[in-house]
């Protein structure tokens, strides 16, 4: 008898090939009678280096390609850093498993000095550092610690940002924690941001497995990737970036997480200058996940409407 095979859809980056791999790994010690495969896809956002995210369409840009592939069968799943997936998915697809959130915090690299040792903080970089990020959220919070820094735009995937950071002129720069960690680079890491300094994307740190909605034999067998306080948190978190508007330009932010059976989320609007910031946090029954998200997004936007030039 032939191996029964599942085809899983990745992007080619190093980091989302890491990824990929730790969800291979666990579904062939699971099922070591099926056959996983690794697709790589290219998507928009791979292709377009050079060109501005928010000026090729923004959301969905690593994603797309996958949900296509996905929907015409050519795989059968498809892992994604959650933060890069739009929080409302197309019709026919859904997430078979969502996994144990690594660090969501944001990380700060900076460059390492003449005599080996790198700045030891954020606030203890010079005034008229260059900071190195392209995403409105980290702007805006590293304006709020330290308007005297400057921030510069800077692209490509992590590797390529380390790379720009020893070669380019900046004096640190700002990634995820958990793509660090998931490629065994942690030893860059200067800093890292608590999440009251930097509150994190919507998702960060957790991998999602993307499946077909119809496809109940699979969901069954990934539910033991399931991780559900992180489920829980995420969902909280893309409920309150959906009830904002997902595709609103301005930085938003969000950070959730379960204690027993209760929820706890922070989040973030701001103006895209980072003059106005509005944060608030929310409690409640983390059976109650979604309805605490959005009932945050509206307490948020009420604050905003008199807060914010929106
Ligand atoms: N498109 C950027 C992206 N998407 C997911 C991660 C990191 C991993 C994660 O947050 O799970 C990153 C890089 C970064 O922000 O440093």
């Amino acid at each position: 008898m032939t191996k029964r095979r599942l085809r899983i859809g990745s992007r080619g980056s190093r980091l989302a090939l890491a990824q990929t791999e730790l969800v291979c790994v666990r579904l062939r010690e699971l099922y070591p009678e099926i056959a996983f495969e690794v697709e790589v896809i290219k998507t928009l956002g791979d292709v377009a280096r050079t060109a501005s995210l928010s000026a090729i369409g923004g959301k969905g840009v690593f994603t797309k390609e996958i949900e296509e592939a996905l929907l015409a069968a050519r795989i059968d799943l498809a892992v994604h850093s959650l933060k890069d997936l739009p929080t409302t998915l197309p019709r026919g697809l859904k997430l078979g498993a969502i996994l144990e959130r690594e660090d969501p915090r944001d990380a700060l690299i900076a460059r390492a000095k003449a005599d080996g040792s790198a700045t030891a903080h954020l606030r203890a970089l010079r005034s008229g550092a260059v900071i190195g990020t392209s995403s409105l959220r980290r702007l805006v919070q590293v304006k709020r610690m330290r308007a005297d820094l400057e921030v510069r735009e800077i692209r490509g995937n992590v590797d390529t940002r380390l790379r720009k950071l020893d070669d380019e002129s900046y004096d640190a720069i700002i990634l995820a924690a958990a793509g660090l960690n998931r490629l065994q680079l942690a030893h860059r890491i200067t800093a890292l941001f608590s999440t009251d300094e930097m509150l994190p994307a919507v998702g960060q740190g957790a991998l999602a497995v993307e499946i077909r909605a119809a496809d109940l034999d699979l969901e069954r067998l990934l539910a033991p990737l399931d991780h559900g306080p992180t489920r829980c948190a995420t969902a909280a978190e893309r409920a309150f970036l959906r009830a904002l508007g997902g595709g609103c330009r301005l930085p938003i932010a969000a950070h959730a997480r379960c204690e027993g059976e209760r929820l706890l989320i922070e989040g973030m609007i701001a103006s895209a200058d980072g003059a106005h910031v509005v944060r608030s946090s929310l409690e409640g029954r983390r059976d109650q996940a979604e309805a605490i998200g959005e009932r945050l997004a509206e307490k948020i936007k009420e604050a905003s409407a008199t807060d914010l030039s929106f």
